[in-house]
């Protein structure tokens, strides 16, 4: 590909570009290799996928998500300077948010859930190619190996990212029925906090890269965190396009799936049973409200309101208690009998489990 600002070739190596050719240089390996290339991403923005390819997609895609703000802490624990540090934090806090059911991790959940899975399964990254867990968990190792410039300049694929959004949530949203605005919700915030983050990356490694083999370590992290993208999309396509080979231990259309789910509740595993041990599902937490001077239970986008017997039975759900525990060790504080107690504790927490605040 000819392009107005080529790469430098490896005989000019040796020569300081200037800050604007150092940018040049760098989007122009953007122009070369960024995913908004990948033959998957084509097929994808064009509505060329089913249905289950679209899934695969999503689910994978969870892992860089979730990946992301550790990766930012790693960037963060590797900087000396605060005022760095401040701005950086934002990122963190853009992907996990300030308080569960916020924040960009939970907008792909969403989205996961939009087109079908359940939660639960896609938290648990049980059926995400190893692939991808490989090429994010380098992305993970590179920022904490390589020197802190290389480390931010390793995010400047996020220069090319607003183009490619656009480009998706358009496509997406005219090809595919099954995709709403909704769905793609976490992409709407990306759309300013990308620029705003490429902003400053690009000025720190401007400022930064000072020296030819500097400016040729932020060009060649760049080329590494365009490799990570690229080498997730060769994956899926692998596994899910052509040849269609997938591994074993990885997601199979139909698994995971909130119909699937459902029809594992109805045969009767989710009724909760005396013997069972309880246990809040994550991101669910019992919580004392300061301002309503009362105990609610929070999950992600909701909260309960807990009467004082709600309250004492869950404060002793542990994750060990069986529900007889429980059942007893309450007969002892209220010195009551605990099979009278467990039958009502029993109709209280499969209420829960109902609302899916509970699992066992
Ligand atoms: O949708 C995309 O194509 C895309 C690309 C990239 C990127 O270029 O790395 C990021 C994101 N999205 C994204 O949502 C995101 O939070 C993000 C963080 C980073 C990073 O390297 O720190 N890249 C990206």
């Amino acid at each position: 590909m000819t392009a107005a600002f080529p790469t430098p070739a490896a005989d000019e190596t040796q020569r300081l570009l200037s800050p604007e050719e150092l940018e040049a240089a760098l989007r122009d390996i953007g122009a070369r290799r960024y995913h908004n290339l990948h033959p998957f991403h084509r097929l994808l923005h064009d509505g060329k996928l089913n249905k289950d390819q679209v899934r695969a997609w999503a689910l994978n895609r969870y892992y860089y998500q979730a990946m992301i703000p550790v990766k930012d802490a790693a960037v963060l624990a590797r900087m000396t300077d605060a005022s760095l540090r401040r701005v950086w934090r934002q990122r963190i806090v853009d992907h996990d948010g300030d308080h569960p059911g916020d924040g960009g991790i939970e907008r792909w959940l969403k989205l996961a859930e939009g087109v079908g899975f359940g939660r639960e399964y896609v938290l648990s990254t049980k059926g995400i190619l190893s692939a991808t867990r490989f090429s994010v968990d380098a992305y993970v190792h590179f920022v904490s190996e390589r020197s802190l410039l290389e480390a931010i300049a390793s995010s400047l694929t996020e220069m090319f990212s607003p183009t490619i959004i656009s480009e998706r949530v358009a496509g997406m949203l005219k090809n595919y029925d099954f995709i709403t605005k909704d769905t793609l919700a976490y992409f709407d915030k990306r759309l300013t906090q990308a620029p705003r983050d490429a902003d400053f990356a690009l000025d720190y490694v401007k400022q930064h890269a000072t020296t030819p083999a500097l400016q040729r370590q932020a060009m060649a992290a760049l080329t590494f965190k365009c490799n990570v993208l690229w080498t997730q999309l060769d994956a899926l396509y692998f596994a899910y396009v052509a040849p269609g080979m997938v591994p074993p231990d990885a997601w199979r259309p139909g698994e995971g799936l909130v119909a699937e789910l459902a029809v594992t509740r109805a045969a009767g595993t989710g009724k909760v049973e005396a013997g069972d041990v309880p246990r809040l599902p994550r991101g669910v937490r019992l919580r004392f409200d300061e301002t309503r001077q009362k105990h609610v239970l929070l999950a992600p986008e909701r909260t309960f309101d807990l009467d004082d017997n709600a309250v004492a039975v869950l404060s002793l759900v542990d994750g060990s208690r069986t529900v007889t525990d429980i059942a007893v060790k309450l007969g002892e504080t209220y010195a009551a009998d605990p099979k009278l107690i467990e039958a009502d504790i029993l109709v209280m927490l499969n209420d829960l489990a109902t609302k899916r605040v509970l699992e066992r």
